[in-house]
Order: C-alpha cells, then sequence, then structure tokens
C-alpha cells in the first residue's frame, strides 16, 4: 500500500504534480522521470534523455486527501481477520525520514479523527473478537508486549517493565534479549506481555509503552529519533471445545505485529566521518525487509538487533503482512520515492503470487 505525504518542502503544489500521477480507482501510480516529466520547462526535457513513465499498482493508494479513518480502515481490516482466524499478522510504515510513519501508526490523540493504526487495530480487534465469542462460543485471552529499539548501539528496552512490575527500577528489569534459535528462529525474551482483557486495557498499556519510548523525551536528539524502533503486538491465545463432544480442547496462538518503524537514515551534518555505524539506508532496510519478506533465512546486510526484530515480526512465512510505504510528491525526493515506490511494488508482486499458491 502507498500513503502520499504533504512534503515538508513543497511549497508550489504545482510543482507537486511533476512526476506522479495517482489513479485512485485502478490503485494505480504513473511515475514520470522529473527531467523528462510533461510538467517540466521544455529546455529540461530536452537535456535529458526521455524516461518512459513507469507505472506501478498496488492493493490501496492513498492521496495526501485521504484521513486517518480512511487509511486505517484500508488496512487494517484484512489482517485483524486474519489474526483472529488463528495466523499471525504486521503492519508497518516504511519510507523516508519525517514522512509521517509514526503519524499513520500512531497518530495523534487530540481527536478519534487523527488516532493512527495502532489504536483503531487494538479496537476492531476487540470487537471482532466479541463478534466471534458470540458466534462461536470461543474463547480468547488477549496479551500485550512493547519493545523498543533505539540509539545507533541499538539498545533494547522493554516499554513494559515498569507497568509490569509497578515501581520496577532501571537496571533491575529481568534482562529483555533477543536470540536466534536454530528451530524456531529469532525470538525475543522475557519482555512482558501484559494481560488485556478490554480493548481500553490495551489501549492504556499502548500509552505506557508510548511514553516510555526514547523518543518522548524532551531533550531526545533527531538522530536518535530516526534510529527508534517500536514493536507493539497483541498475543492473541484462543480455546474452543472439540465438536467431537468428549470434551478435549483446540485452540492456540496468533500475534498482531504493529511497528513503528524510524527512517534509519542518519543526520548527514553529523556523519561526516563516513562510519555507518549499525544504520541502514532506505535502500538496505528495504533490502532486508525484501528478503524477510520472501522467507530469507539470511539478511542482506550486517545482522543487527534490527534485522533480528523485523525476523521475529515478519519473518514467518505465514504471517499476513501489511506495509505502508511513504513517499512525498516533491521532485527533490523524487530517487528515494522511486526506491520506496520499487521495493513496496515488488512486496505487492510476491503477495499476489502467495495468495495464489495458497
Ligand atoms: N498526514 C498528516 N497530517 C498531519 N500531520 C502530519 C501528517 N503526517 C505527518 N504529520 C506531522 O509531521 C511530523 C513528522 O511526522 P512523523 O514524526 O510521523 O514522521 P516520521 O516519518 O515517523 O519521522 P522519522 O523519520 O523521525 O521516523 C509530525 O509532527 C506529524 O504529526
Amino acid at each position: 500500500m502507498m500513503r502520499i505525504c504533504p512534503s515538508l518542502e513543497t511549497a508550489d503544489s504545482s510543482e507537486s504534480q511533476s512526476f506522479l500521477k495517482v489513479d485512485s480507482r485502478k490503485k494505480q501510480l504513473t511515475l514520470y522521470d522529473p527531467a523528462s516529466s510533461p510538467h517540466s520547462s521544455s529546455a529540461h526535457r530536452r537535456s535529458a534523455t526521455v524516461a518512459v513513465p513507469k507505472i506501478f499498482a498496488f492493493d490501496a493508494v492513498f492521496t495526501q486527501d485521504a484521513s486517518q479513518a480512511e487509511v486505517c480502515s484500508g488496512t487494517v481490516a484484512e489482517v485483524i481477520q486474519s489474526v483472529v482466524n488463528g495466523a499471525d499478522g504486521c503492519i508497518f510504515c516504511f519510507g523516508q525520514v519525517k514522512l509521517g510513519k509514526t503519524y499513520t501508526m500512531i497518530g495523534k490523540d487530540s481527536s478519534t479523527q487523527s488516532l493512527g493504526i495502532v489504536p483503531c487495530a487494538i479496537s476492531w480487534l476487540f470487537k471482532l473478537i466479541t463478534e466471534r465469542k458470540e458466534k462461536t462460543g470461543t474463547r480468547f485471552s488477549v496479551r500485550v508486549s512493547a519493545v523498543e529499539i533505539f540509539g545507533k548501539d541499538e539498545e533494547l528496552k522493554d516499554l513494559l517493565s515498569e507497568v509490569s512490575t509497578g515501581s520496577l527500577q532501571e537496571g533491575q528489569s529481568p534482562g529483555i534479549h533477543l536470540r536466534e534459535d536454530p528451530i524456531c528462529g529469532t525470538q525475543l525474551q522475557n519482555q512482558s506481555e501484559l494481560r488485556a482483557p478490554t480493548a481500553e486495557k490495551a489501549a492504556l498499556f499502548l500509552d505506557a509503552a508510548i511514553a516510555a519510548r526514547s523518543t518522548s523525551r524532551p531533550d531526545v536528539e533527531e538522530e536518535e529519533r530516526r534510529n527508534s524502533h517500536m514493536l507493539f503486538t497483541l498475543h492473541i491465545y484462543q480455546y474452543r471445545m472439540e465438536k467431537s463432544g468428549k470434551g478435549g480442547m483446540s485452540g492456540g496462538r496468533s500475534r498482531l505485529h504493529l511497528i513503528d518503524l524510524g527512517s534509519c537514515e542518519k543526520v548527514l551534518s553529523k556523519s561526516r566521518d563516513g562510519g555507518g555505524g549499525l544504520c541502514l539506508s532506505l535502500n538496505a532496510l528495504g533490502n532486508v525487509i525484501m528478503a524477510l519478506a520472501n522467507g530469507a533465512k539470511h539478511v542482506p546486510y550486517r545482522e543487527s538487533k534490527l534485522t533480528m526484530l523485523l525476523r521475529e515480526s515478519l519473518g514467518n512465512i505465514n504471517c499476513r503482512t501489511t506495509m505502508i510505504a511513504h513517499i512525498s510528491d516533491s521532485p527533490a525526493n523524487y530517487a528515494d520515492s522511486l526506491t520506496t515506490i520499487q521495493l513496496a511494488s515488488r512486496i505487492h508482486r510476491m503477495r499476489k503470487k502467495k495468495s495464489k499458491v495458497r
């Protein structure tokens, strides 16, 4: 899926039409190279090699005018359905810096119209659970966990440890860590998993997780913000009586992973040393996501906590993954937008292939 975001740099909206055309009905984007676009000056066009416009199709394209409610209803319904049916699901945003990825995932709590995907998913999940309970008699139990990876050194933090233990001081936490298991794959260990019997309780835990996140600190630096990733997971356990009437129970667990992925990019003025650190470029992050969504055992990049966390959430081949790629229509962002669109298009094609196989 694609969300086109208002660019912070573009004041002139006529210029913004220069490389992107949206056909919302067909869910298609047509991309013109800014140098050869029909809107660019003829002198500019003459000097450039004329590139053929590229057409990309998606499950949904949200323009700048799309409301949060439209984005939420267009993204969460299918994933929630499959999670309640017992499969894992994952929703996350991908894209360049400051394009509104956190806004899409979390939103603002100033009004219900500006709530993002995570609060919306909580409310839809509990609604569907209630319906399913009434219809089938299945028993459900929901638990919530929230972790953050932040900073250049990729610190891993349990965002709900204080809520779970009341007044636990930092340093006393049970020691959350990521473990690579040769059979089960990557696993997060020792994170708090709190029972949420109602949507209100789950929303309360979400608020607590956001408040504990490093980006909520007033003195947070821009680079830290870009390298803060939050994984909020709803664990759904369900049990039902066997139809055989012998009194047996069956059931299982599915998980809904909601990731607020930072943009990872380094602040250029601060990276003159050329050192890459653990930051991934947009391109590298895209390749990691593509490899994991494809079920690859190894990522085409140095393994890090972020790549492990991504493997934990979208590395399961049966996971119903929805990525909302964020692009800006400012010609200055053409190269990054092209990278993002190409990745989103490859994931879209892969998903189509997968659903045909099923
Ligand atoms: N569609 C929108 N409507 C209103 N405000 C928005 C919208 N998109 C983004 N914003 C605002 O723009 C600012 C930057 O957005 P946000 O922090 O969500 O970007 P980001 O892509 O998550 O940034 P980062 O690169 O740091 O991860 C925020 O103040 C956010 O509230």
